[in-house]
């Protein structure tokens, strides 16, 4: 069995990241920290895990125990792992950091963005980025993954056919996304109040979200080209979900008037992913097909032959955009079968 450790494990991905464990066959969790509850019993707090961790035990983050782990993730807020990942990297425990702090590869930008100077930038070179759809033989090796975060995974699963193939024009993308309340996490926010996001909907961040510049990177890597793109989150009344609608102008000349191009184009490209699912042409995915599961579903439309293409991606922020990525990185990082774990399918309704 695969030992793992999880520090910050009373927010919503620690626990989502509890759940989806508790069904691995490989993996046992052997420390889950929290700085608020140490000494309570894990299923005491969360009785949705009551019968599958009867003697976990919340305690303070502690690098020497943390350290005698195969691999620690990190459900934390930013900066955390900035503190302790190296430490644990010396002892020969990989690193599976949910967090922003080793996804942008410059550290001057990290600062600009996230309001603080990054605290480890020479773990940087060794970070790798958690997509497997686009980095899956680095992570095989890596030591350090920088999970994606979850509006990222949406529209970079969403634009990479299109942008690998060259079809859409790079300079000027728009990204019209809408996220669940447990994207804010578990910490008490007003906006997050029942009274302030229930039956209201509102846009935020669309001076500039700390998303894009992670964004903006993933798809110049696609692109190999400088990206112009427009992108604005959504807070809707869900409890879990992203709804990503992607706007694209085609380069002239492409696709010459064949009405099937594009679906196929989708097919060929995620043909062997296992977690990326594209639906038959015509289709608008739902966020609730997906609850639970680490799949992100996708639909491609060409809106009257025109020359705009919307694409459609849903996923769920708790999973493929957070605990089940997460899982999918360790298990090629321990060279499992990459869905070890995460095999169920989506609650319904
Ligand atoms: N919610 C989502 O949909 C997604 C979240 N993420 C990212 O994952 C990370 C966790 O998110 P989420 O679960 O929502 O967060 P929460 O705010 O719900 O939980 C944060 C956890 O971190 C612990 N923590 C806070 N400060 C520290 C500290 N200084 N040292 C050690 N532990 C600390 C808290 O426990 P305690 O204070 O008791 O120690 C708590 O268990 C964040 O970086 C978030 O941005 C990524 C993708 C999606
Ligand atoms: C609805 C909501 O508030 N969403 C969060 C992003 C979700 C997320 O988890 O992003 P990170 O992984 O980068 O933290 C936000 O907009 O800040």
């Amino acid at each position: 069995m695969i030992k793992v450790g999880i520090v910050g494990g009373t927010g919503y991905t620690g626990v989502e990241l509890l759940r989806l464990l508790a069904q691995h066959p490989h993996v046992s969790v052997e420390a889950i920290t929290s700085r608020s509850e140490d000494g309570v019993r894990v299923c005491d707090m969360y009785p949705n895990l009551r019968g599958h961790y009867d003697d976990l035990t919340f305690t303070v983050p502690d690098a020497k125990r943390l350290g005698a782990m195969d691999a620690v993730f990190f459900a934390t807020p930013h900066g955390v792992a900035h503190a302790l990942a190296g430490e644990l990297l010396e002892q020969g425990t990989r690193v599976i950091d949910l967090s922003a702090d080793f996804r942008l590869r410059d550290a001057t930008e990290w600062a600009e963005w996230y309001g603080q100077s990054h605290g480890a930038p020479t773990l940087l070179e060794g970070a790798v980025y958690g997509l497997p759809e686009m980095q899956r033989e680095r992570i095989r090796t890596a030591r350090l993954v920088a999970v994606p975060g979850c509006y990222p995974t949406a529209v970079q699963l969403g634009y990479l056919p299109l942008l690998e193939a060259g079809l859409i024009d790079s300079s000027s993308l728009i990204a019209d996304c809408k996220s669940g309340v447990t994207g804010a996490g578990r910490g008490a926010k007003v906006p997050s109040l029942l009274a302030e996001a229930s039956e209201s909907m509102k846009a935020y961040g669309a001076f500039g979200h700390r998303h894009l510049p992670e964004i903006r990177q993933g798809l110049r890597d696609i692109a190999a080209s400088d990206i112009g793109l427009t992108f604005v989150p959504h807070l809707t009344p869900m409890i879990r979900g992203i709804h990503a609608t992607l706007y694209g102008r085609l380069n002239s000349g492409q696709l010459n008037g064949d009405p099937d191009a594009l679906q196929a184009l989708f097919e060929q490209r995620y043909a062997n992913e296992p977690f990326v699912d594209v639906m038959p042409a015509g289709s608008h995915p739902e966020t609730r097909s997906v609850k639970g599961i680490n799949t992100c579903r996708l639909a491609v439309h060409r809106p009257g032959n025109g020359d705009v293409v919307v694409v459609l991606s849903v996923i769920d922020n708790l999973v493929k955009g957070a605990s089940g990525q997460a899982i999918q990185n360790l298990n090629l990082m321990f060279g499992l079968e990459e869905n070890a774990g995460l095999t169920a399918p989506a609650l319904m309704p």
